[in-house]
């Protein structure tokens, strides 16, 4: 179907009958393969397939065959001819809406046309993806609807021409479109093949005609995949793993084209003056002096970054960027100007720095570009790349982003799905091969935030597999990914980039926002916006755009990392009131349809009070105030860990009540809470060679580190298993104890009696003083001092972990290996109340 076509369809639904089947059409073999061509014909294929199929009838049927036969067909045809032309109504509707970019007044205030249709391939993935929120074959009526209305937008594609010499089709849309006509294609066919699954889902009524507080936090009624008891079969993860790996090579081809497109947008002029002329205002300082570190390798660079979550991440790329286009504006002006660059607002702030140095941080800026992108595989867009489309006007670019990013979000829900079923299945079956697939944070009931996280660890484990990263990666990234960056980890915030409106959110200090318990209390100019987003294929600015028609919005924002909630900020309360009462629980014609789900949100203070029985979960040793204890991480790399492992499976396990140990150097008793000194096991073994070698680093955060150590108990705990509250025996052993994490993570906590005078501050509930640190996999805890000494520690006994407002699960196993020096002589340290050598010694003075 061309717009030629379409035109006489808006002017006379009634001329349908003479159009004829357009190119794509002789795909189409009978009447009854609706989905598949039905993108071919709102109009008149149709009527010109019934006529080949009358006139064979007419050959081979009998007269009574041929009237019932007769009769049927034409009540379907009746059918289909009212759904064709609803169809074409639809379409008028759309096109209209498209010609007048949206401002239905007609007014000036409409997108220009590439923007529009952008906007509508947006929307129309939203509508028919966006409740993806199981693996299962796509609803025919959605796939008809999908491939029809995407013929018709991208059907402006068939009428450009490049004029160099002669006319011939735009080389960008003659090598992208093709492809990315394919990926959908495999997408929806993966989809269909999610038939007689092993998996099922059940819908969470739970959430549903419960009271508000019974709702609160809980999945707005999701459907929820379950798994047979004993897990799935070998044949189907194996199948599953097989289509998430295709899935998984689909995302990629449609990022690439993306994010190939976007470098090949230009960046509007009004965007490219308002931004800082200065590449080193843009940076900061810090970031700057990173670049200017030329020591460092890009990788150097990343890890002295220190990137803990996707908001430090996407802001980083945002301010790099940023400086990058400066720099370049700033060489284009040097080399074309023949004027002193000094004059040049693109030089005034930097007028110290040659063209050299200047390409020199490009190439540094790109590479680092390049390294968080890698770390970081689905990001948001950035700030540039949302400027590009909103106030881009080449249509060909519009489509071709647009449809490569729709196809993208598509992929990248369809393995999310995956990774619930990996999850489910790994639950069920700690044993499951797909445990190496699991994805600890997502889908735990009432919290979704990891799910972005999550997919990171997909992601990365998938590309393990395909051993184009290397595992260290891969678990880097996961494990950053699961974490929040300190200074935003109290609260849900939001990433200027992903905003739409106004300038002055880019690189500013971000408000941080709190969905408001009770629903309707409380007005606020904000709103805490469900079910929509980025990852349900809704850009920041069509929400925005929805939401204007309720008063002027401030800015939209992520809620979360999840990608499916935003906050909707307003300049007033009445405008949030009106959009809250309009669109909570309702479907939003602007949106697609999708139903909403909202309340309202307050800037939170930058101080919360905590609930007095949860205790913040540090996540440095240094924030948790204890004298003595110290942690680094990434004390092991991940093949060190890979390989300690490999070795302590390859050993005996003693089973205690919960979980597994292994002793080397000497045995320790737990009846007697001691070792026997007098039964040496032998060295320590050959393999933990890698950890004592870096026990020295110790020494550079506490001088005092007892670095030589001869007694190791490995520890392996199930998920959710945990350690009662203890103090290391005194006597069995010195004063410092180091305990290595692998493979899972989980929290340690500390606490010492109220009255104790061994305790630094008030953070207690009951009569303890309570603090928390969490120990990723590969982390080195040194327990020394005070905190070794006078503070008892445990694992609580959970198989998730709150910290910093963010979910993580435990892993199916954690193991710890603790390193200690055996005591030859009693204990002497100067917390006599905990220590036995010092009490046993008072008793028989008492005698
Ligand atoms: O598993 C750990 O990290 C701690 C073990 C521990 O505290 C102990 O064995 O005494
Ligand atoms: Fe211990």
């Amino acid at each position: 179907m061309t717009y030629n076509g379409l035109e006489s369809c808006i002017l006379s639904a009634n001329t349908y009958e003479d159009e004829s089947v357009t190119s794509r059409g002789d795909e189409c073999q009978t009447d009854e393969d609706d989905s598949s061509c039905s993108s071919n014909n709102v109009s008149g294929s149709l009527s010109s397939h019934s006529n080949s199929t009358m006139m064979k009838m007419d050959e081979h049927q009998s007269d009574d065959q041929w009237e019932h036969l007769e009769t049927t067909k034409q009540s379907i045809s009746k059918e289909k001819l009212s759904s064709q032309i609803s169809h074409v109504e639809m379409m008028k509707e759309k096109f209209a809406k498209l010609l007048l970019g949206e401002d239905t007044t007609g007014g000036s205030k409409g997108h220009s046309s590439a923007l529009s249709l952008s906007n509508s391939i947006t929307k129309l993935a939203a509508s028919v993806f966006g409740e993806l929120w199981k693996l299962e074959p796509l609803p025919d009526e959605k796939k008809s609807r999908w491939r029809r209305e995407m013929e018709w937008l991208l059907s402006p594609t068939n009428y450009m021409v490049e004029l160099i010499m002669r006319p011939k089709a735009r080389v960008d849309v003659h090598m992208n479109l093709p492809a990315l006509l394919k990926l959908d294609s495999m997408l929806l066919e993966t989809l269909d093949t999610m038939t007689n699954t092993g998996f099922w889902y059940e819908e969470d009524n739970q959430a549903e005609g419960k009271s508000k507080s019974v709702k609160e936090g809980k999945r707005w009624g999701l459907p929820i995949p379950h798994v047979p008891i004993g897990g799935l079969s070998g044949e189907e993860r194996k199948k599953l793993l097989y289509q998430a790996k295709i899935v998984h090579q689909i995302f990629k081809a449609a990022k690439s084209i993306n994010e190939h497109i976007l470098l090949e947008m230009p960046l509007p002029k009004i965007i490219g003056e308002a931004l800082p002329k200065s590449g080193k205002a843009s940076l900061g300082d810090d970031l700057y002096r990173i670049l200017n570190t030329t020591s460092s390798s890009s990788t150097g660079m990343l890890n002295i970054l220190n990137l803990k979550s996707e908001h430090t991440a996407l802001d980083t790329i945002n301010r790099l960027e940023a400086a990058v286009y400066a720099w370049k504006e700033r060489i284009v002006i040097q080399k074309t100007t023949t004027k002193s660059p000094a004059r040049t607002p693109w030089s005034l702030k930097d007028p110290s720095m040659e063209l050299d140095k200047i390409e020199l941080l490009i190439v540094r800026a790109e590479l680092l570009l390049q390294q968080i992108r890698n770390r970081y595989p689905n990001l948001p867009q950035t700030f540039l790349d949302v400027m590009k489309i909103q106030y881009g006007k080449d249509i060909a670019y519009a489509i071709l982003e647009a449809y490569s990013r729709v196809l993208g979000n598509l992929a990248f829900n369809i393995l999310t799905r995956f990774g619930d079923i990996c999850q489910e299945d790994v639950s069920v079956d700690p044993n499951s091969p797909m445990a190496m697939y699991s994805l600890p944070g997502v889908k735990i009931t009432g919290i979704c935030i990891s799910s972005v996280s999550s997919r990171h660890i997909l992601f990365d484990k998938m590309n393990n597999i395909e051993g184009k990263l290397s595992l260290l990666k891969a678990e880097k990234a996961s494990y950053t990914a699961c974490l929040s960056d300190d200074t935003n980890a109290d609260s849900v915030t939001a990433t200027p980039s992903r905003c739409c409106i106004g300038k002055e959110n880019f690189h500013m200090g971000m408000p941080k926002f709190a969905r408001l318990k009770g629903v309707h209390e409380e007005l606020s100019c904000n709103l805490y916006v469900a079910n929509c987003g980025p990852a349900v294929g809704l850009t920041l600015d069509c929400i925005a755009s929805a939401f204007s028609a309720y008063g002027t919005v401030k800015g939209v924002y992520p809620a979360d990392e999840s990608g499916c909630r935003v906050i909707v900020s307003y300049y007033d309360e009445s405008s949030a009131q009106s959009a809250l009462k309009a669109l909570d629980k309702n479907p939003c014609h602007d949106l697609g349809g999708r139903f909403l789900h909202i309340r309202y949100s307050v800037e939170r203070p930058p101080c919360q009070v905590r609930d007095p029985d949860t205790v913040q979960v540090s996540l440095k040793a240094s924030e948790m105030n204890i004298p003595g204890i110290y942690l680094i991480h990434d004390f092991v790399s991940a093949q060190e860990e890979e390989q300690l492992l490999a070795a302590v499976d390859a050993r005996p396990w003693h089973n205690l009540a919960k979980r597994r140990v292994q002793h080397y150097g000497y045995e320790f008793c737990y009846d007697i809470r001691n070792v026997n000194t007098q039964q040496k096991l032998g060295d320590l073994p050959s393999f933990v060679e890698c950890i004592i070698e870096k026990i020295p680093l110790f020494r550079k955060l506490h001088e005092a580190a007892d670095i030589s150590l001869d007694q190791l108990t490995v520890n392996e705990y199930p998920a959710g298993v945990g350690l009662s509250p203890h103090i290391d025996t005194h006597s069995a052993f010195e004063g410092s104890i180091y305990s290595l994490s692998l493979s899972g993570s989980c929290i340690m906590e500390f606490r010492a009696s109220v009255g104790d005078r061994y305790m630094n501050n008030s953070d207690y509930s009951s009569n303890y003083a309570r603090k928390a640190i969490y120990l990723p996999p590969r982390s080195m805890l040194l327990l020394s001092g005070e905190g070794r000494y006078a503070w008892q520690h445990y694992i609580p006994h959970h198989k998730v972990d709150m910290v910093k407002d963010t979910v993580i699960r435990r892993g199916s196993r954690r193991v710890s290996f603790t390193f200690r020096k055996v005591r030859k002589g009693p204990c002497k340290c100067d917390y006599p109340q905990f220590c036995d050598s010092q009490q046993v010694k008072q008793e028989i003075g008492s005698y």
